[in-house]
C-alpha cells in the first residue's frame, strides 16, 4: 500500500482509482465496512482502491477548541489500513489552505487530476470543501462532468441498534467501557508508546510497572484499572493496567498509563509497546499506604487472569 503524505508526489499508477474519503478516526466497524465495500466495488471494475484521509481532525484547523481528541494516531490508522488490501492511502495535510479549497477545486484537483477517480464511495452525510459546502448532492451533480460513478454507502448498525461512530467510541472510552468499545471497533482499543522511567516504586511494592510516555498514541480511557494484553514486538503478555494519577502517592502526572506484566521479569525501558484494553476492573483508589495497595494489586491480578481466561 502506498502511503502518500505529499500531494505533489502521487505515483501515476494510483489511477484509475476507486476512492473513499473520511476522517476515519478510530477506524471502527462502520469505517471498516465502508473500506471493504470499496474493495469489492473497485475489484468489480478493475480500479485501485484508495482511501483519502487527513493528518488531523479538520476541526483542529477550523475550530481548535471544538476538535475532539483523536481515538487513534495517524500511525495507528495507517497500520490498520495496511491490512485492508488498499492500493494507497492518501494522508492529506489538512492545512488552512486545504480547508479553503472549494468543493469544485477539491474534486477537480485532488480526486480527478491527481488520483484519477472513476468511482467515489461516500457516506450520506459526507461534507467537504470550504465551509463544508460540498455534499452528496454536489458529487451527484458533477459525476458526469468529471467522469466518475458515485455510490452512497448504506449505514451499518451496530453493535445493537446504535450506529457505530467515533463520537460513541469517545463516550465509551471516557467512562471506561472498553468492552463495548471492542464491539464498536471490531478489535481492542490500543494504547501505544515508549516505556519511560517512573518513580521506581513499583519494584519495591513487588509490582514493577512499565510506564508509557505521556505522548502516547491512542485515546486514553477514563481513570481506572483495566485488564489487557501487553505487546512487546511479537511477544504478548497478560497485563493489569493502571490509568490515573496514583492518588495514593503525590506528584504523579494526571494521566499516567502503566502496566504490570503478570508474572514476568522484563527490561522494557525504551521499548515501543502496545497495550490492548480488554475490560475495566475498578476505579482508582487512594489507599492508606503501600500495604492495602499491594493487597488490592494481588486481587487485581487474579481478576485480570480470570477475565483473560488464563486463571
Ligand atoms: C493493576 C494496578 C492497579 C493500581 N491501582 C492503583 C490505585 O488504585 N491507586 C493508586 O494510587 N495507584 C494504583 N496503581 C499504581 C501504583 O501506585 C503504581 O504502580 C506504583 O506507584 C508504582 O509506580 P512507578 O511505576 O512510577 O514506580 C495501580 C497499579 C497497577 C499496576
Ligand atoms: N513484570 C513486569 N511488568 C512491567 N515492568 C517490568 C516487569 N518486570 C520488570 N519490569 C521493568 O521494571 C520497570 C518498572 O519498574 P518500576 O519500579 O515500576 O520503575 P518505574 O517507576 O521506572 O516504572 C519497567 O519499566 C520494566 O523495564
Amino acid at each position: 500500500m502506498y502511503v502518500i503524505t505529499d500531494l505533489s508526489e502521487v505515483p501515476s499508477d494510483v489511477a484509475p482509482s476507486a476512492i473513499t474519503i473520511g476522517k476515519f478516526d478510530g477506524l471502527h466497524h462502520g469505517h471498516l465496512w465502508v473500506v471493504s465495500q470499496l474493495h469489492d466495488e473497485a475489484r468489480a471494475r478493475g480500479l485501485n482502491p484508495v482511501v483519502v484521509t487527513f493528518d488531523r481532525h479538520p476541526a483542529a484547523v477550523l475550530a481548535p477548541e471544538t476538535a475532539p481528541p483523536p481515538i487513534v494516531s495517524t500511525r495507528q490508522k495507517l497500520d490498520l489500513l495496511r491490512r485492508q488490501g488498499l492500493a494507497a492511502t492518501i494522508v492529506v495535510p489538512f492545512t488552512p489552505e486545504f480547508a479553503r479549497l472549494s468543493p469544485r477545486e477539491f474534486v477537480e484537483r485532488l480526486l480527478v487530476k491527481q488520483l484519477g477517480v472513476k468511482l467515489l464511495l461516500v457516506g450520506r452525510d459526507f461534507r467537504f470543501g470550504k465551509g463544508g459546502e460540498g455534499d452528496v448532492e454536489f458529487l451527484r451533480g458533477h459525476a458526469a462532468e468529471f467522469g466518475y460513478e458515485l455510490i452512497v454507502t448504506r449505514d451499518e448498525q451496530g453493535p445493537g441498534d446504535r450506529r457505530a461512530s467515533s463520537t460513541w467510541v469517545r463516550e465509551l472510552l471516557e467512562v471506561g467501557d472498553v468492552r463495548t468499545v471492542t464491539e464498536v471497533l471490531g478489535r481492542y482499543h490500543v494504547l501505544a508508546g515508549e516505556i519511560v522511567h517512573g518513580a521506581k516504586r513499583g519494584r519495591e511494592i513487588g509490582f514493577p510497572t512499565a510506564n508509557l510516555s505521556p505522548d502516547l498514541e491512542g485515546l486514553i480511557p477514563g481513570d481506572g484499572v483495566y485488564a489487557g494484553w501487553f505487546h512487546d514486538g511479537d511477544a504478548v503478555y497478560p497485563t493489569a493496567v493502571s490509568i490515573g494519577n496514583n492518588p495514593t502517592f503525590d506528584g504523579v502526572p494526571q494521566k499516567q498509563v502503566e502496566a504490570y506484566v503478570i508474572g514476568e521479569n522484563l527490561d522494557l525501558y525504551g521499548r515501543r509497546v502496545q497495550i490492548a484494553l480488554v475490560e475495566r476492573l475498578r476505579s482508582m483508589v487512594k489507599f492508606e499506604g503501600i500495604g492495602p495497595l499491594k493487597a488490592q494489586l494481588e486481587r487485581d491480578v487474579e481478576t485480570t487472569k480470570r477475565i483473560l481466561g488464563i486463571a
